[in-house]
Order: C-alpha cells, then structure tokens, then sequence
C-alpha cells in the first residue's frame, strides 16, 4: 500500500522538529487523538490520509451529474431525489446502512437497473453533460464508458488472455498485436501481469479469488471506459487480495473515475476522496471523506460512522 500519510502530516513533522516541546501538549494531542478515533469509528486517522491535499467538491470537475434522482422498483420508491456531482478522476464512495439504496444509485449510474423489470427513474443523470437516460443513447456503448465490478468475481469460462480480449473482439478488433498490447496493458493497470504473464492461455477459472477479481478489472479497463463502477469489489476477497485491490484503486484513479459501494468504513475511508452517505433511499449527506469521518454536518452520518447503527 502506498505509504499512508497522517492528516496532520505537518503537524507531525513539527513535532518531530520541536521534540522538546512539552509533554503535556503531546499528551494532550495524543488525547485528542483517541477521542478522534473514538468517534470516527475506530478509523484511524492515518487511514484517512493517503497523502490527500484537503480536497473541495466546488473544486472538481464534474464527471457524473445525477440531478433530482427518483428510482421505484414498480411501486416502491428506492431513492428519493438524489443530487450528486461525481468528481472526475477521483475515488467516490457510497456507504450507508443495508437496503439504503447504495447499489441501486451505482447500478443507475450505467443504467444496470434498466435490465430490471418495472425499474424506472424520474430526474436525470448527466455524464460529460449528456442525459445518459435520453433515449438516443445507445446502452451497450454507456456500459462500456462506465464500466462495473460486481462483489463477485465473474470471469468467464475462457483463458485468461480472452477475457481481457472479449470487449475488443465484441467491438471487432481482432489484430493480433493490438489485442497482444491492450492485454497486456490492462493485466498490468490491474497489477496482475507479473503473476500471470506466464500462463495467459491457461483458464481465467484457475486464479484465486483476488486474481480474479483484478482480472474482472483488467477485462474492464481494456476497453478504456472513463469510469469504474465497484460493487462492493472486496468483499469476497481475503484481507491480503483486498488491500491489493484497493492499492489498485488508488493507482487507477489516475486515469479513471471511480464509484465504489463499501460496506467496511475503514475501506471507505482509505480509498476514497469523496464520501456519499446514505439512508433509507435518500443522500443524507456529500463531502470530503475526511469532512465526513471526522466533521460531519448531519447529526445522521455521525451516528452512522459511530456506529449508532447500521
Ligand atoms: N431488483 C429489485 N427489485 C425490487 N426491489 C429492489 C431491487 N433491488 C433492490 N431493491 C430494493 O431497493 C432498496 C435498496 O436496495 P439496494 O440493494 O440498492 O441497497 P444497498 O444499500 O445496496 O443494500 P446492501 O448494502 O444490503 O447491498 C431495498 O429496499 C431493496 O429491497
């Protein structure tokens, strides 16, 4: 994992410059710190660093724009007017009690929900300005510029090399060095081109759990999509397969937006820049994700992060 960097990273430093000042402002920080934790869930601070510059919302340039969002499954209403601006090129997570509404606002994002019958959605969601729901748009071609990751690695029942390919071939791109080179390309943005490269023929069903679900993002990337949808990606994952692919997220936000539903706060909170917290179908709250560990402004999203419930 890169190397996690305190908050307060200065802070630190000085400290270390200043280690004869007094014992009591250090024990005072260190007070402060444990309070910090208490309350952020037990999150430790430097689980929110990350090497983060204090981001700003107004800032960012919005990729995905959901505007006054209401999604019903038939008659029962799954999110209630939803605004969100999804920052470009950054890490955005949904977190929030079960049944919340967190897969089916990312599952709206590439429109999944439209293969759900009696799914439909009032409001509207802009990607680069354009109403991904206007009915001249053709679907397959969204779902390949807002690629998904589902919580259960689903390669197919091809070699490891095919399923990176098959996009390309689905798009007709069948040159050999082409295909050679975006494979390659996409098995080393996923970080599993070491472990793989020499058995790309062998079947994709062979890897563990964890070099499945990197090469479902390999399969993903290839195609060059401009934002990655993670659906809960680890969590059938083991401890050591999820901290690689959340070092891998935070390699590929470099070149990608991503969206990633988490149930695990510490996850959330190590991964992403931007936190959306969520409850009962409705966003209670959208901000930094070190606003929304350590000052959230909704009395809702503390007792949530402090584990009142959920
Ligand atoms: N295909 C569906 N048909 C009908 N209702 C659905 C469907 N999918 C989800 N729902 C309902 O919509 C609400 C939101 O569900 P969703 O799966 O989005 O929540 P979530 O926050 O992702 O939950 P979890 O954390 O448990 O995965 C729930 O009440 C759920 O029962």
């Amino acid at each position: 994992m890169s190397e996690a960097i305190a908050l307060n990273e200065t802070e630190a430093l000085d400290r270390e410059e200043h280690s004869e000042a007094t014992d009591m402002a250090q024990s005072e920080t260190s007070a402060q710190e444990k309070n910090t934790e208490a309350r952020t869930h037990g999150i430790s601070m430097n689980e929110l660093g990350r090497g983060r510059t204090k981001m700003r919302l107004e800032q960012e340039e919005t990729c995905l724009d959901i505007r006054g969002l209401d999604l019903y499954y038939g008659e029962k209403q799954a999110l209630f007017g939803i605004n969100m601006p999804i920052p470009k090129k950054r890490v955005t997570a949904f977190i929030g009690p079960s049944g919340c509404g967190k897969s089916t606002l990312l599952r709206s994002l590439n429109r999944m929900n439209d293969l759900v019958d009696g799914c439909r959605i009032e409001g509207g969601i802009f990607h680069d300005g354009e109403d991904i729901y206007h009915k001249s748009v053709d679907v397959a071609d969204l779902r390949r510029r807002v690629g998904m990751v589902f919580q259960k690695p689903n390669p197919f029942p091809k070699s490891i090399y095919e399923n990176v390919a098959y996009g390309l071939r689905i798009q007709g791109i069948n040159k050999k060095r082409v295909l050679d080179e975006t494979v390659e390309w996409a098995l080393k943005g996923a970080a599993l081109w070491d472990e793989v490269k020499d058995r790309l023929h062998d079947s994709a069903l062979g890897l563990s759990g964890g070099q499945q679900q990197r090469l479902v993002i390999a399969r993903t990337i290839a195609v060059k999509p401009e934002v990655l949808l993670l659906d809960e990606p680890a969590s059938a994952l083991d401890p050591i397969s999820t901290l690689k692919i959340e070092e891998l997220i935070n390699e590929l936000k470099e070149q990608f937006t991503i969206v990633i539903v988490t149930h695990n706060m510490q996850q959330a909170a190590r991964v992403s820049d931007y936190t959306a917290f969520m409850y009962m179908g409705q966003l209670i709250e959208f901000a930094d994700t070190d606003t929304i560990f350590t000052n959230p402004r909704e009395k809702k999203t503390e007792d949530y992060i402090t584990g009142r419930y959920g």
